[in-house]
């Protein structure tokens, strides 16, 4: 790519001054971010302090205040005026969505669960009748051995430890060809092997094939051993935005209170 291409490539996320109220409450506050397309970035703050509210604004799961934010998803403008556009469709194809309590349909297999993520490409009813492509069921298959889950690939999703249900949801952003994945809180319900495994996936996928991660976090510890970058809120406000490096005490206590140690040392045992 020449130079001048690769300035014009649009970042994964621009978000311009946007805030989002809930009642008389401000869930966020004028916060502006810029992600590039192959970064991995946690998103940490206190309980409450809108880190989902962000992540789920990107993904246009949820409209922002009407006024002046906006909010570009790959160049597409996924948020104007206070309203969701008809381009976060267009974005969302790009974004595979990790959520905590996993989102695969429970009565499915895992295989079927993973193949949904090819739906977009296939018409709607070959898609229903299980009508897949050959090349599509080896994408699916070569996605689950990659995260260490083919074994239970003919398994219902609901009987499935939540760590493999997981790892099944990153295979299934993997064959829906995503260029980024957006995972709100993808540890929090997962015990600490589990979770670490998870964490490892998502930075291989960072680092190896180039995808953009944006993670919220509970675990302070888990955003600066596995993440380059750190934004951090409180109250809706960005109040941090930097290295994971150089996240010191001072200002984990200053993002989180003078309760950070506990939060710090939560994941620890
Ligand atoms: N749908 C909603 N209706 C009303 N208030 C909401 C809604 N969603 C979020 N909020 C409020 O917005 C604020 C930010 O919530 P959000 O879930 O973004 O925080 P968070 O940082 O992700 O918290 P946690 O770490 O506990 O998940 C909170 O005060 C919350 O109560």
């Amino acid at each position: 790519m020449s130079s001048s291409a690769a300035a014009a490539a649009p970042g994964l996320v621009l978000a311009r001054d946007v805030s989002k109220t809930f009642g008389s409450r401000k869930a966020l506050d004028g916060v502006s971010i810029s992600v590039a397309s192959g970064e991995m970035v946690a998103l940490i703050g206190p309980s409450g302090s809108g880190k989902s509210t962000l992540l789920r604004s990107i993904t246009g799961l949820q409209s922002i205040d009407a006024g002046a934010g906006t909010i570009q998803v790959f160049g597409e403008t996924v948020q104007k005026d206070g309203r969701v556009t008809g381009a976060v469709r267009k974005a969302r194809s790009k974004l595979g969505m990790i959520f905590q309590q996993f989102n695969l349909v429970g009565r499915l297999s895992l295989f079927s669960n993973v193949m949904l993520g090819a739906l977009g490409r296939l018409p709607g009813w070959k898609g229903l009748l299980g009508l897949w492509p050959q090349a599509d069921k080896d994408k699916a298959m070569a996605a689950l051995h990659r995260v260490g889950v083919s074994d239970y690939a003919a398994q219902r999703a609901n009987t499935l430890s939540g760590g493999q249900q997981q790892r099944g949801a990153i295979a299934r952003a993997i064959v829906q060809g995503a260029k980024a994945i957006l995972a709100d809180e993808p540890v929090a319900s997962l015990d600490p092997v589990s979770a670490r495994k998870v964490m490892e996936l998502l930075v291989e996928l960072n680092k190896r094939d180039g995808m953009g991660v944006i993670v919220t976090l509970h675990q302070v510890d888990y955003a600066i051993r596995y993440c380059d970058r750190v934004i951090a809120l409180q109250g809706g406000k960005i109040v941090y935005d930097g290295p994971s490096t150089a996240l010191d005490q001072k200002r984990l206590i200053e993002i989180y209170g003078p309760e950070f140690e506990d939060a710090f040392w939560e994941t620890k045992a």
